[in-house]
């Protein structure tokens, strides 16, 4: 049996996984005899029952049954799906230069330790990251792990658990899985994957480090950017317990964002307020995806979950309290904002796809936006950003 034969086998069990198959990126790159064949075999992904809020807020109607909007209560349409209690919708939530500014503060100032990143645990913490990739800065960095490793022998993803095993291979420089094929279309890029005439080491597309030292790594932040996959802000949680580490340095969540997502968080809690005291910033490329997976590990559950996304569209799957359940696919665009509160809270939920297609990529005009902002707006142009903000206790 062969490598996508067992990918199917797998991918096929669940209502989540498949749907998680079927909205999934296909590389259509190479052109090697066997993408071809497959390619062939792989029809173009039937869209034609992801749910689009935004149309729907702009239609004024909606035929799908169950979908309810409130108009009146809140400062933004909120929308909710009676199948799915406890969800909250609000398109549109954000405006073009309050999106500017957060995507600008999830890549520069977000991940700044005592913030942890996915490249904490291998590479220690990493200062500046963004302005010195700009800068086209190389540094040499300490390993904490002296092996060469392809894939890593430690947790580097808040979602290791939850990872589909359509991706049977954890990318140790992707905090997210790719559910897209990686067999003989895994064309490793020419920056990073690279040995080093100089000797010096360089990782390559899978994480793995090349060249004569092992101890220490001169690598391109650029690539580190690149590989950015997630941020925790707030208090930090260790994913290998699955748990809030109290004993891990951190600095409070920025009030601006506390407000927001307080603000944000009414439909689902109008009589109480949000406190938010932790977020993960979610970093997506075109291949990543975030597995279908629960979200269990604050205590109080009518507390909710304030997702807001930034960037290019994507398609979020929201199921049911186990894998079984047939989830329901909408559309998540730039400015796009999403509560799950209550038995939402208990729901699997994932990201299998991301356009970063223009065509498809559904982005607002950054344009318009201070020139200064021309390297987030190529950052965001081909990426995604999800920022999902907790309240812990
Ligand atoms: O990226 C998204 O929209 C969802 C992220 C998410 O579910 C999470 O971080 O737990
Ligand atoms: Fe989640």
């Amino acid at each position: 049996m062969g490598y996508l034969d067992a990918q199917e086998g797998d991918a096929e069990r669940t209502a989540f996984r498949r749907a998680e198959k079927r909205y999934k990126f296909y590389k259509h790159s190479s052109t090697s005899a066997r993408s071809i064949k497959h390619r062939e075999s792989v029809p173009p992904t039937d869209l034609s029952d992801v749910i689009d809020f935004r149309k729907i807020r702009h239609l004024g109607f909606s035929t799908e049954s169950g979908i309810k909007m409130d108009d009146k209560n809140f400062q933004w349409p909120v929308f909710t799906m009676e199948q799915h209690p406890g969800f909250y919708f609000i398109p549109e939530a954000l405006g073009i230069e309050e999106q500017m500014h957060w995507i600008k503060e999830s890549l520069t100032t977000f991940p700044q330790p005592p913030n942890r990143t996915n490249h904490t645990a291998v590479y220690g913490p990493i200062f500046d990251l963004w302005n010195r990739a700009q800068k086209g800065e190389s540094t040499v960095l300490p390993m904490k792990k002296k092996e060469t490793h392809k894939h890593c022998p430690i947790p580097r993803t808040p979602f290791l658990d939850h990872l589909s095993p359509i991706s049977t291979e954890i990318d140790c420089a992707n905090g997210l899985s790719d559910l897209s094929e990686t067999t003989s279309d895994n064309t490793p890029d020419n920056e990073s994957n690279k040995n080093s005439a100089d000797g010096k080491s360089y990782i390559d597309a899978n994480g793995a480090i090349s060249g004569e030292q092992q101890h220490s790594t001169s690598i391109p932040l650029s690539v580190l950017l690149r590989k950015l996959r997630w941020a925790t802000l707030g208090l930090q949680f260790d994913w290998s317990k699955r748990a809030y580490d109290l004993s891990l340095p951190y600095n409070k969540m920025p009030q601006k964002l506390c407000d927001l997502a307080s603000k944000l968080a009414e439909p689902a809690m109008p009589d109480s307020e949000f406190h938010a005291e932790a977020a993960i910033v979610n970093y997506f490329g075109q291949d990543d995806m975030l597995g279908g997976h629960l979200d269990d590990m604050e205590k109080d559950w009518s507390k909710p979950i304030v997702s807001i996304s930034f960037g290019c569209k994507a398609i979020f799957l929201l199921g049911g309290p186990t894998r079984e359940h047939k989830p329901t696919a909408m559309f998540l665009r730039s400015g796009d904002v999403v509560l799950m509160a209550g038995p939402a809270r208990g729901c699997f939920h994932g990201v299998p796809r991301i356009f970063v297609d223009p065509k498809q990529a559904d982005l607002p005009d950054f344009s318009t936006c201070d020139p200064s902002c021309k390297t987030f707006i190529d950052y965001i142009n081909r990426s995604r950003i999800n920022l999902n903000i907790r309240q812990v206790f």
